[in-house]
C-alpha cells in the first residue's frame, strides 16, 4: 500500500457480530432449535435490519451442530425466488455454537397465515402458492436436493401472493451416483407428511418430496386448519398411531379425505401428481 494509505476493512457482509443481534421474539420451534426474530444493529441507533435467527437449544448439541452446519452450507447455494434468502451466520462461544441468519418475512408461515386470512384467499390464489412451492422445489431438485420436511409450516409468506419455502432443517444432498438419500437415525420425524417407502425403508427419493407436496396441497385446500390437520386426520382419535400402523393404513390405501369444496380440477390434479411419485410406491396422498 502507499504510504498513508490505510487498508478499508473488507467487512464480509455474511458475518454477524453476536454483539449486535438483539432478540426480539420466537418466530418458531421444533424438539432441537428455534428461530428468533433479532435486530442486527451494528450502529446501536436502534434502526438495524430485522432478520431471522435459526439456532439449536442448549441441549441438543452434538451431531445436530453438525446438522445446523450443513443447513448452512445447503443455503448458501440457494438461490431462488420462492426459497428464502440466506443472509449469514453468528458463531459464539469462540466459534462452538453457529446461528443460521435469514431474511425475516413479517407474514410468517403458510399455517399462521392463511386461517387468519380464510375469507380474503380464493381458490386461484391458494393454487398460486401452489405453483410457488412447486417452482421452489423444482429449483431444490435440480440442484440434487431432497428436502423432506415440505409442509405448510416450513412455508413462509412474503405478500399476498408470493410465498417461499422458509425452511432446509432436514434437506439431504444426494449422492452423484444415489437416486434417493438413506435416512439413518430419525428422532423427530414428521410422519404424516412422509410418504410410504420413507416410512417403510427410510429411503428418501425427490418423489418422495412429491407426496409431502400432496400433503402440502391437502393443507393448502384446508386453509392450514388445525381441526382438518394431516394429524388430526390421520391418528385415530383414540389412542397413539405408531409408525407400523401408519404405514399399514396407507398400504391399505387410505388418504386424507378430499377437502370440502375442494373443485374436480385440484382432484384431477392428483392424477396428474399421484403418476409422478407412482414411480417409487403408492399413490396419492389425498384422494
Ligand atoms: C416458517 C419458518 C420456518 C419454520 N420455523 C421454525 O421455527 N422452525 C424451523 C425448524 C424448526 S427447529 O428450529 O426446531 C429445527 C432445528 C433443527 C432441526 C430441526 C428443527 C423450527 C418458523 C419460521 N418462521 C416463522 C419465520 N418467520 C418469519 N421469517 C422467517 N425467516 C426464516 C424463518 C422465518
Amino acid at each position: 500500500l502507499p504510504p498513508g494509505r490505510v487498508p478499508i476493512q473488507e467487512v464480509d457482509p455474511t458475518v454477524f457480530d453476536t454483539r449486535f443481534l438483539r432478540k426480539i421474539d420466537d418466530l418458531g420451534e421444533g424438539h432441537f432449535g428455534k428461530v428468533e426474530l433479532c435486530l442486527y444493529d451494528p450502529r446501536g441507533d436502534g434502526r438495524g435490519e430485522l432478520v431471522a435467527v435459526k439456532s439449536l437449544k442448549p441441549n441438543s448439541k452434538g451431531q445436530l451442530a453438525c446438522h445446523l452446519r450443513k443447513e448452512i452450507d445447503t443455503m448458501r447455494e440457494l438461490y431462488h425466488h420462492n426459497i428464502v434468502k440466506y443472509k449469514g451466520v453468528c458463531s459464539e462461544e469462540g466459534g462452538r455454537t453457529t446461528k443460521l441468519i435469514m431474511e425475516y418475512l413479517p407474514a410468517g408461515s403458510l399455517k399462521d397465515y392463511l386461517p387468519k386470512r380464510k375469507h380474503q384467499t380464493d381458490l386461484k390464489r391458494l393454487l398460486h402458492y401452489a405453483l410457488q412451492i412447486c417452482q421452489g422445489m423444482d429449483y431444490l431438485g435440480s440442484q440434487r436436493f431432497i428436502h423432506r420436511d415440505l409442509a405448510a409450516r416450513n412455508v413462509l409468506v412474503e405478500n399476498e401472493s408470493t410465498v417461499k419455502i422458509g425452511d432446509f432443517g432436514l434437506t439431504k444432498s444426494m449422492k452423484e451416483d444415489k437416486s434417493y438419500y438413506t435416512v439413518k437415525e430419525e428422532t423427530d420425524s414428521p410422519v404424516f407428511w412422509y410418504a410410504p417407502e420413507c416410512l417403510m425403508d427410510c429411503k428418501f427419493y425427490p418423489a418422495s418430496d412429491v407426496w409431502s407436496f400432496g400433503v402440502t396441497l391437502y393443507e393448502l385446500m384446508t386453509y392450514c386448519e388445525t381441526s382438518s390437520s394431516p394429524t388430526t386426520m390421520l391418528q385415530p382419535t383414540k389412542g397413539l398411531m405408531t409408525l407400523t400402523r401408519l404405514v399399514e393404513v396407507l398400504i391399505a390405501g387410505r388418504r386424507l379425505p378430499c377437502p370440502p369444496r375442494c373443485p374436480d380440477t385440484v382432484r384431477e390434479l392428483r392424477e396428474v401428481v399421484s403418476s409422478v411419485h407412482q414411480g417409487c410406491s403408492l399413490s396419492f396422498s389425498f384422494i
